[in-house]
């Protein structure tokens, strides 16, 4: 199945491919703020299908429901929004990245403090947060989670401040890594982003009341008007008495991750002012000038390789078919209990739509691989179906290094392009020919001549290696990396 060599590489079938991050959304002032929050999460699904929460404020009182499951499955009822009642409210899709998938990590994540009650969610990763957390226990914390994001409130806690915007200031500033943070208090509304602003956050306005999200999809579906990008190291402070803006981190050059455009992002949404979709359809183009190849037809490999397999198609002349159909019933948390219906794999997934691939030469276009579970799978059903030449194109750079800002990524030995060749890569996956975009092509893509080494434009160390900020957990030992000590059995 593997092609021709034999790998010491497991084929493993549990499809643990780049998975998503954490979608974020808040809004204040608006009679139906759950109703709002919900529809804002449904949009941002695709960012994380483990869990989601959503936190209201009515008058003084905070409500909450958070489940683990599809925002469709718990949010989706009126007497679920009927609950959730109050004029504000916060949300959170998850996937995580820190912590365990237990109902006590998901989020909005809340606190009690001096002043009052304050809630908060966050897309990204912490990288010190394991080791400040074990200081905080050190010094008496009680942690009601095993996630990296409770480090702020636990720092929020201890913080002296006497303004909350001043103490949220003072716990970020203590933390590494990457977050887009919204956070609810009895009064306002809190936005931030890390000083490079690794993960997006967007400003709407619906009738007034100030929206905070991770994508512009998301306004899109409550119909809110897109204000603004949050900036890089920029904290917002929304409340009845209008918006303020903090800059605790001085300014710099913001460095956004690339594979927001490259998968994560919906291809409606628009990022750091350009259109999701055409700099996928783009990053397929650079792809066709880079390495094309004579074929008959260019298949994406849906969902996420059609834009850049219809740029891929529109530079090359070659036609685009749908050679793969895919089966929107199976969400990407399916669950696969015994190894032989694990083996049936993509196949629940994604079909071979045999009329358009046989006796034909393939060129099947992704926008990433990552183990190559996927691809391996892909090759071989289009080889069943009758094709008669099958190469692959890859519309991003082989990803060599493991994230640790808020993507799921597999540990560095698990990453094809890490451990094997170009030419081994080609043969594990059993296509005829093998090719990715090069990091220069992608910058391309995005409107640079080519990646600025001095200062680079984006977050890109999945290829380069190049992390940009400290990596404080994986320096220490590993002694506090411990499963939760509390098994909730019911
Ligand atoms: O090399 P692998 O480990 O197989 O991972 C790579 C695949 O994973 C992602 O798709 P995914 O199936 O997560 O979602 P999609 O349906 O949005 O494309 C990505 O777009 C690749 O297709
Ligand atoms: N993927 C994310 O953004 C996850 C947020 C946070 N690190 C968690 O694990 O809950
Ligand atoms: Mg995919």
């Amino acid at each position: 199945m593997n092609g021709e060599t034999d790998f010491e590489f497991d084929l493993d079938l549990d499809g643990d491919t780049l998975r998503e991050e954490c979608g974020v959304f808040g809004v204040l002032g608006h009679e139906d703020a759950a109703a709002l929050t919900a529809l804002g999460l449904h949009a941002l699904q695709h960012r994380g299908q483990e869990a989601a929460g959503i936190v209201t404020l009515d008058n003084d009182q905070f409500r909450a429901e958070r489940h683990l499951g599809l925002v469709g499955d718990h949010f989706s009822d009126a007497d679920t929004i009927a609950r959730l009642s109050g004029s504000a409210a916060i949300g959170h899709v998850r996937y995580s990245t820190t912590g365990e998938t237990i109902l006590r990590n998901v989020q909005p994540l809340f606190a009690e403090l001096d002043g009052g009650g304050i809630a908060i969610c966050h897309n990204g990763n912490f990288t010190n947060a394991l080791t400040l957390r074990r200081q905080l226990i050190r010094d008496g914390a009680i942690c009601q989670s095993t996630s990296d994001s409770e480090v702020v409130l636990q720092l929020l806690a201890r913080s002296r401040q006497p303004k909350i915007v001043d103490r949220f200031i003072e716990a970020i500033k203590q933390m590494e890594g990457a977050y887009s943070l919204v956070a609810l208090t009895g009064k306002k509304l809190i936005g931030a982003r890390d000083p490079l602003g690794i993960r997006p956050l967007v400003l709407g306005d619906l009738n007034g009341a100030p929206i905070l999200a991770s994508e512009t999809c998301a306004l899109d579906i409550i119909g809110a008007r897109f204000i603004r990008e949050i900036e890089n190291g920029e904290v917002i402070v929304c409340s009845t008495g209008g918006i303020e803006s903090f800059f605790p981190f001085g300014r710099r050059k913001a460095r956004p991750c690339i594979f927001e455009y490259i998968y994560f992002s919906r291809p409606d949404s628009i990022l750091g002012g350009r259109s999701v979709y055409d700099v996928r359809r783009e990053m397929g183009r650079q792809l066709a000038i880079e390495s094309q190849v004579e074929a008959d037809v260019v298949v994406p490999v849906p969902d996420s390789g059609v834009p850049a397999a219809i740029g891929y198609s529109q530079e090359s002349g070659i036609p685009f078919e749908l050679g793969i159909i895919r089966n929107h019933y199976v969400g990407r948390t399916f669950i696969e209990p015994t190894q032989s219906i694990r083996t049936l794999g993509v196949k629940l997934k994604h079909s071979a739509n045999r009329s358009q691939i046989a006796g034909k030469r393939v060129t099947l276009i992704d926008d990433s691989l990552v183990r190559g579970t996927t691809s391996v799978k892909i090759v071989q059903m289009i080889r069943d179906a009758g094709a008669r030449e099958v190469h692959f194109r890859l519309a991003s750079p082989p990803i060599r290094y493991s994230d640790y800002y808020g993507i799921d990524t597999p540990v560095r030995e698990k990453l094809l392009a890490a451990r094997y060749s170009l030419e081994e890569m080609r043969a594990y996956i059993g296509a005829d020919t093998l090719a990715f975009l090069s990091v220069e092509g992608i910058y391309r893509a995005m409107g640079y001549d080519g990646r600025d080494d001095e200062n680079p434009q984006f977050t890109d160390h999945c290829f380069t290696g190049d992390y940009p900020t400290p990596l404080t957990d994986l320096s220490g030992d590993a002694e506090f990396r411990h499963p939760p000590r509390l098994v909730e059995v019911r």
